[in-house]
């Protein structure tokens, strides 16, 4: 099968029509008819393998995933996806992978509405770059710059079950292949479910005053927001949102450790005041709130104990050829 043929065989017509889009794959550039009072939305995440998923992972969750993880990044703005473009490196077109994973792909396209517009398509070590882009309201765009002191802290989505998931993976790699019995921390991190229609629907109903998607632990993104926002913050360690799947596998000391430092989370970290909060939670009953802004820098305990915010960092320690 040639480059062409693999293209139009597995990457054309993937995810529904929207009406944004005027052209999608087979030209030089694909267009996009944004509508008065959007603004664009656009972000792009790498996927690869051995780095972001197992070497060998099932080919329908790879698709699944490189898009849920560069789809959370909308979500984290409020905005509503229009499509993506894939840039895929593959080592070879075997059929039967590309098979999986354009259903994979495809399956969260069109559970989103998110058509694939567009792409580029290479031969190497097997890597996944998505771009999404998005419609966002400009009255109602969220950034990470906005937190203000006094307001609280709440996260959408269950922290450290990802983390866990990775974990079982390299405990039994086996179960990499064997997708129907996944439990809830296995299908955290190989299946992860980007929280755009509840972005949507807070976006809409509830002033947010800042946002940031989780990818790297909650602690080390929670940073990036109170840096871009320059606050500080309070974190109640007995509020975060665990599976208990993750606390009973794990005990409630690995189980903290890997909801403040795993990464993978694909949750929304939000700011609102605090009047807002009952409102927040009618729209959205799986918001929970753990914490509040104050002045000054970094993130305590109640107690005021510090808490580092060591996340997930391509070159921390500069490893592989430094
Ligand atoms: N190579 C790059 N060139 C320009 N901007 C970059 C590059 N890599 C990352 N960024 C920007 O740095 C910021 C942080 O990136 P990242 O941690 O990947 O964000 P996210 O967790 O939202 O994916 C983002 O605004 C991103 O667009
Ligand atoms: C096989 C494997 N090992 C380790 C990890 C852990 N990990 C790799 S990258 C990452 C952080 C998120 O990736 P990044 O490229 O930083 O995404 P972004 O923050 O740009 O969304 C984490 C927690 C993983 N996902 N898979
Ligand atoms: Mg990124």
């Amino acid at each position: 099968m040639d480059e062409f043929a693999l293209i139009r065989r597995f990457f054309t017509g993937l995810g529904p029509k929207v009406p944004e889009i005027l052209l999608g794959p087979g030209d030089d550039c694909a267009l996009l008819q944004m509508q008065a009072g959007e603004q664009l939305a656009i972000s792009v995440d790498t996927s690869v393998e051995g780095r972001h998923f197992p070497a060998q992972a099932d080919p329908w969750a790879i698709g699944w995933r490189c898009l849920g993880v560069a789809l959370s990044d909308l979500a984290a703005m409020g905005a509503r996806p229009l499509g993506f473009t894939l840039a895929i490196t593959l080592p070879d077109a075997d059929e039967n992978w590309l098979t999986e994973f354009s259903r994979g792909l495809g399956a969260l396209a069109d559970q989103l509405a998110c058509p694939l517009i567009g792409g580029d398509t290479t031969r190497g070590p097997l890597t996944l770059s998505v771009q999404v882009q998005g419609a966002v309201d400009r009255q109602h765009v969220w950034r990470r710059s906005g937190a203000q002191p006094g307001q609280i802290i709440a996260v959408l989505g269950s922290l450290g079950s990802a983390a866990a998931g990775l974990r079982s993976f390299h405990e039994q790699p086996e179960r990499l292949h064997d997708r129907a019995s996944w439990d809830s921390l296995e299908k955290a991190y190989m299946l992860p479910q980007p929280l755009i229609q509840e972005a949507l629907g807070l976006s809409r109903g509830v002033s947010i005053s800042s946002a940031i998607d989780i990818s790297d632990g909650l602690l080390a993104d929670l940073q990036h927001l109170l840096a871009s926002s320059a606050v500080a913050a309070e974190l109640d360690l007995e509020q975060l949102p665990l599976d208990p799947l993750l606390l009973k596998r794990l005990g409630k000391t690995l189980a903290l450790d890997a909801a403040l430092h795993g990464g993978d989370d694909y949750a929304l970290l939000l700011t609102l005041d605090e009047a807002d909060f009952p409102l927040a939670r009618n729209l959205c009953p799986q918001l929970t709130r753990i914490g509040r802004l104050v002045k000054g820098a970094g993130i305590r305990t109640p107690e005021g104990d510090l808490l580092e915010p060591e996340g997930y960092n391509h070159f921390s320690g500069q490893q592989e050829g430094s």
